[in-house]
């Protein structure tokens, strides 16, 4: 069970509202005993949270509110497996797939090893005998974001079999993937914890029919479909044997399962090698969590600092801005990690929170954001904070073009960190220039980022990079007395999908609010 107190009610609270209200200039405050209190290294990673708009006071303050909220409970609780999900009934456990020690985990990580090893060395063949070249993932939300988002990120660790990933119930996705492919070589993993998701089921169904009409039969089909799933019986009723289902548990959460065996697609595509140790990484950053004080506790720290910006400096959002083309899909693997954990103002007494919970997450690669919103983030009435992350080592050898990534990486956390005065305006303009130019050029600086520099994006790190924001995720979840684990809230408009698809089928008109009313028959007109 998890704590149930109103964070609003604990002193901490009441004091950083009071020292919410005092100006704080960042770059003021940086010295060398600022830089050694908020950058931290472990393994082969560099954080820093010096630009944040936080005080020693503020620090000292947000630890405590940990400490009221009892976050270290909460966190022996998750480790323990315990029945934490309560509005699902739930336990959560992600933790003991890097762990490792359940016999059930072990049993499905052999049979992954098994399954990549044969495809890898081509003992697993299409129904013509040909190797199998390509792995398209059938899923939606957590059984697509996360295993996409690592398969890209570890482009330069691809062997012989291509990932694909289909979402979408737009067939304007499979189409295009599917066009590309050739069905004597492609083997589809349908990806669903539920096995009942419509987008999913949808999609499977359209690839079944594909394979069967290029060429596959009815015999074959075992030799290009498997599944991962919670649901054995849903997978069966799919015409997929339970021998080619790969199994996991309700005490993993859809966003929470890359480490599964819906991390399965990654395995194809790296290797069973790297996909142990990308739960190596995570274990890593799992037994940091765990066992370090909140000082010094990197998820728990980035976790205080995010609350100090949602609920007491009113910064509602947070940018996150990989400096790496390979983590192009994190701020939106991000997103759901986030928002649809801590998106949620019923808190876990069942009152309505007070106060704000989840931020917005979004995101874009550096360098094509400074050339879209940056303009909002440096000069924009809005303050957001910003999470640079960068690699030191590229996977390629244009060293020329890494050096201007990072070039940039660093200016702009700088530029919102110093900004530029009017009297810097003036001298690079002349005073002569017009009034208007001169405002219009001036940085007020003075916005708050943090940076993560890591030496190599390679399975490990990258394990320890999402293991570092899930627990993040966590530790606000516990604060806001929220349940982090459950999402309710997307199940309003899968329910009223379901009678507005018969209509439309059907060509009838149900009761509907009329705003919707009018917006479908526009629709009936428009298609005539
Ligand atoms: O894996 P599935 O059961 O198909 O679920 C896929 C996704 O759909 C749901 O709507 C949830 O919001 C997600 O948390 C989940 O990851």
């Amino acid at each position: 069970m998890l704590p149930k107190i109103d964070p609003t009610t604990t002193k901490s609270w009441a004091r950083l509202l009071e020292l919410s209200t005092q100006k704080f200039n960042i770059q003021d405050s940086i010295n060398s005993e600022r830089i050694k209190k908020y950058t931290f290294d472990f393994g082969d990673f560099h954080f820093d949270f010096s630009k944040n708009m936080v005080s020693d006071e503020v620090l000292k303050n947000l630890i405590h509110l940990a400490e009221e909220c009892q976050v270290n409970d909460a966190t022996k609780s998750m480790f323990n497996g315990e029945q934490i999900n309560e509005t699902e009934d739930r336990a959560v456990h992600h933790i003991a797939l890097r762990e490792r020690s359940k016999p059930e985990v072990r049993k499905e990580l052999e049979k992954t090893k098994v399954f990549t090893e044969k495809l890898h060395n081509g003992e697993w063949r299409g129904f013509s005998g040909k190797k199998i070249t390509d792995v398209v993932n059938i899923g939606i939300g957590g059984s697509d974001l996360g295993p996409k988002m690592v398969s890209y990120a570890l482009r330069p660790f691809w062997k012989d079999i291509t990932p694909h990933f289909i979402s979408n119930v737009d067939a304007a996705q499979q189409v295009e993937i599917l066009d590309d492919l050739n069905p004597e070589t492609t083997l589809f993993i349908i990806a669903s914890k539920t096995f009942t998701t419509q987008e999913t089921l949808t999609n499977a169904f359209s690839a079944r029919e594909w394979f069967l009409t290029k060429g596959g039969n009815e015999q074959t089909i075992s030799k290009h479909f498997v599944a991962v799933s919670t649901n054995e019986s849903a997978v069966n009723d799919f015409g997929i044997s339970s021998e080619n289902m790969f199994e996991f548990w309700d005490w993993v959460g859809g966003r929470y399962s890359l480490w599964s065996a819906i991390g399965l697609s990654i395995a194809c595509a790296v290797g069973f090698k790297q996909f142990e140790e990308l739960l190596d990484g995570a274990k890593e950053m799992d037994d940091h969590f765990h066992t370090t004080e909140p000082s010094k506790n990197l998820p728990t720290l980035s976790a205080l600092i995010g609350v100090w910006y949602n609920n007491f400096l009113e910064y509602d959002s947070l940018a996150i801005l990989p400096y790496d083309h390979r983590l192009r899909y994190l701020p939106s693997y991000l997103q759901q990690v986030d928002m649809e954990s801590n998106g949620k103002y019923i808190d876990r007494s069942g009152k309505k929170a007070n106060y704000q919970t989840g931020p917005i997450i979004w995101g874009e690669p550096g360098t094509n954001g400074q050339h879209a919103f940056y303009q909002l983030i440096h000069q924009g009435t809005k303050v957001i904070p910003c999470e640079f992350i960068a690699v030191s080592k590229p996977a390629h050898n244009h060293q020329d073009h890494h050096e201007k990534l990072l070039a940039n990486f660093f200016a702009q956390s700088e530029a919102l960190l110093t900004g530029k005065t009017r009297e810097q305006v003036i001298s690079e303009i002349g005073n002569q220039a017009d009034e208007l130019v001169i405002s219009s050029k001036v940085f007020e600086g003075n916005r708050p980022s943090t940076s993560i520099l890591f030496k190599e994006l390679n399975p490990f790190n990258l394990g320890k990079l999402i293991a570092f924001y899930e627990h993040k995720v966590f530790v606000q979840g516990v604060i806001w007395n929220i349940f982090s684990f459950d999402q309710w809230g997307v199940e309003l408009g899968k329910q009223l999908s379901k009678p507005i698809l018969r209509e439309i089928k059907e060509q009838t008109e149900g009761k509907h609010d009329s705003s919707t009313q009018s917006l479908m028959r526009k629709f009936y007109d428009m298609r005539k």
